[in-house]
């Protein structure tokens, strides 16, 4: 093999002497790589930019999800896993940086401790129980839910004080409330996707009605994520086109096409429909995560259900959180959106908050 008679200028080549060289021709190829690259990578006095920085809080299901679509969709720079169980959470680190060729070169980490969720730009929080059983009631995880971000919540705010929180567990709406109250962070920068997926399932539910795409339907849920959620019919477009306009009595007592049961069977029931099969949810949830996410980061003024306290709009006088239509921005939400309701969808929304404000109630902080 005329290997090593290729090699050039072998005897200039400190360190290594011409005997070792003859055995180990890599050990060359190494020292003079290592020599070549650090002339060519001068370190320069510019700043150093890293990029987003995001923490996923729980690496369950719906956790590890939104990690795989944040990484595809290009939005974090910095990712960081933080999980009870760190085993997983490096391991599922470890999964996602094999593919690192693939991605744009993400810094991926895993904690249990919260150090390396330091200075997050976003935290989202996934840490939580599943709703189980045959109902699959969000409600009645609640406490175990609340124990858990107890503990999860205070460390995750301490070391990103000024990031924007996004709640995804579950039952999200008091969920968010609580995290509120508790770590006493602006009902702008703390919020829940809440019923951006309610809205997502609906315009699904009525361009399958229609044979369109989900994308040629408008339209908002609004209320709680889960069984009081309330359809604003008036708000309905497809093709640009009002429903209400070809449907005027849609969603009321005289509805002859029952579009309440389209509504209850692929919005409130939507999520069991999943779950009674698959145990869990997660494709659709962290799609309209990573789309707030996508909406924050790009500064886009975009007009999302999103849940925060809405008390003093739309006749709403405790302080609870629903979703409402919102502005978001880089800082999160910047308005709230007050929908001109029909009396029936106010009386839908008002029941949706006394609901809320019992279950609140009745939670051990
Ligand atoms: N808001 C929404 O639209 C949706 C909310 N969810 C909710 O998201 C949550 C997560 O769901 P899955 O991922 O399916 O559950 P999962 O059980 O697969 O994952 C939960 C994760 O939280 C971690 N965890 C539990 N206690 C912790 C603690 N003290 N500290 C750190 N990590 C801890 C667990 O180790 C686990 O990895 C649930 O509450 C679920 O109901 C799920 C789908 C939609
Ligand atoms: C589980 C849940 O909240 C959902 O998929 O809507």
């Amino acid at each position: 093999m005329c290997f090593r008679r290729k090699l050039p200028n072998v005897r200039a080549v400190k360190h290594i002497s011409y005997a070792t060289l003859q055995k180990h021709p890599l050990n060359y190829l190494k020292q003079r790589f290592q020599s070549n690259f650090n002339r060519l990578l001068k370190k320069t006095d510019a700043p150093n930019s890293s990029g987003t920085k995001i923490t996923v809080a729980g690496c369950g299901q719906v956790g590890i999800t939104i990690c795989s679509f944040l990484l595809m969709r290009n939005l974090a720079k910095q990712l960081v896993i933080y999980d009870v169980r760190h085993d997983w959470a490096q391991a599922e680190a470890l999964d996602l940086l094999h593919g690192s060729c693939f991605i744009n070169n993400p810094t991926i980490t895993a904690c249990n401790d919260g150090s390396k969720t330091k200075d997050s730009n976003i935290v989202i929080v996934t840490v939580g129980a599943r709703p189980s059983g045959k109902d699959r009631s969000r409600l009645a995880i609640v406490q175990k839910t609340a124990d858990i971000l107890k503990s999860v919540m205070p460390l995750l705010v301490k070391q990103s004080p000024n990031a924007v929180f996004l709640i995804i567990s579950n039952p999200a709406d008091i969920m968010t409330w609580y995290v509120q109250k508790m770590c006493k962070l602006d009902k702008f920068r703390c919020f829940t996707t809440g019923c951006h997926l309610d809205s997502a399932r609906f315009r699904y539910a009525i361009a399958q009605r229609m044979g369109l795409p989900s994308r040629s339907v408008e339209g908002y849920v609004i209320g709680e994520h889960g069984a009081s959620a309330v359809p604003v019919w008036s708000t309905v477009t497809v093709a640009g086109v009002p429903l209400m306009r070809v449907v005027p009595d849609i969603g009321g007592s005289e509805d002859k096409e029952n579009w309440t049961d389209l509504f209850n069977k692929g919005v409130t029931k939507g999520a069991a429909a999943v779950s009674s099969v698959k145990g869990y949810t997660n494709w659709a949830v962290a799609l309209a995560a990573v789309d707030v996410v996508s909406a924050i980061l790009n500064n886009s003024g975009r007009v999302m259900s999103l849940g925060t306290d809405v008390c003093g709009l739309n006749c709403i006088e405790d302080h609870v959180v629903l979703s409402l239509p919102c502005v978001v921005k880089s800082n999160g939400i910047t308005h709230i959106l007050q929908l001109p309701l029909t009396d029936t969808e106010q009386q839908q929304l008002l029941k949706s908050a006394n609901m809320l404000l019992e279950v609140q109630c009745g939670l051990k902080v």
